[in-house]
């Protein structure tokens, strides 16, 4: 599943380049204002941070909310106290969009994430042209020598790199890349598996200063207590988010 989604993505952004070509993509990236800072607002706080995700459908639960207007649902997340909106951008399985994500940055003045299976160099740019300040890299999806590359060019355009991890192994990659943003991934991608006890099993594997994400899997206030005992500085919410009221749900998770 993890291989036919990247493939997929990427298979879809070779058509966006037919009709934008790499040059011209660039320009646009670097022509837009500086990305905003998410280490600063992700960084540990005396409570669970959340970065709230703009989801219509998954793979592993089909079709979870229609969100015509995903601007509107991002705004709700910023007044609610999110401190950052990711926007899945995949169109096959999440039904999302590079125009949900552009509409949701100028809607929103805390920082974005866009969230897909980026494989190439040309997803970097179009994320940052999209006004992204945040961009998910997926370890178990790429080889060492690519991730490292892609890292690099996701702080060169001034944005955050979030790495995302699903085993020990790959935590450890994750560290070997200097990520100053790792998110352990309750969801096993390539079974749809949750465990939400892994993040409490390799939270010690990141070093001290990183900014730890608990991403997936939380449905309920006591799935955010468990994160945060176990030490996690953010949760990353997209189905109970989606399916509640964001407002009274946000205001649950932000007191833990
Ligand atoms: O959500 C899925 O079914 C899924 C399947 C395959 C690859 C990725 C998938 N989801 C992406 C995510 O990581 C989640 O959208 C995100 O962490 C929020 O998860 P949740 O709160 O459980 O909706």
């Amino acid at each position: 599943m993890l291989e036919q989604l990247l493939a997929g993505s990427l298979e879809d952004a070779a058509e966006r380049r037919e009709l934008m070509p790499y040059a011209r993509l660039e320009a646009e990236a670097l022509s837009r204002p500086a990305a905003l800072d998410a280490l600063a607002a992700l960084a540990p706080a005396d409570h669970m941070k959340v970065i709230a995700e703009v989801k219509r459908a998954s793979p592993s639960r089909g079709d979870l909310a229609d969100i015509p207007e995903p601007q509107a649902l991002a705004a709700q997340y910023e007044a609610g106290g999110a401190s950052a909106v990711s926007v899945l951008t995949e169109q096959r399985r999440f039904k999302g969009s590079l125009a949900d994500l552009e509409a949701v940055r100028k809607a929103v003045s805390i920082p974005v994430l866009r969230k897909d299976f980026i494989g190439d160099e040309y997803q970097v740019l179009e994320a940052r042209a999209a006004g992204a300040d945040l961009v998910l890299l997926i370890v178990a999806a790429l080889p060492q020598p690519r991730l490292e590359r892609l890292h690099t060019m996701i702080r060169e355009l001034g944005m955050t790199p979030l790495v995302e991890a699903h085993t020990a192994d790959e935590v450890a990659r994750a560290v070997d890349l200097g990520a100053q943003l790792i998110g352990v991934n309750a969801r096993d991608l390539r079974t749809f598996e949750l465990d939400r006890e892994l993040f409490g099993r390799v939270a010690d594997q990141i070093p001290a200063g990183v900014v730890r994400v608990a991403e997936s899997a939380v449905l309920d206030v006591a799935d955010v207590q468990r994160y945060r005992e176990a030490g996690a500085d953010a949760v990353l919410v997209g189905e109970a988010l989606v399916t509640n009221d964001p407002i009274a749900t946000l205001s649950a998770y932000l007191s833990v």
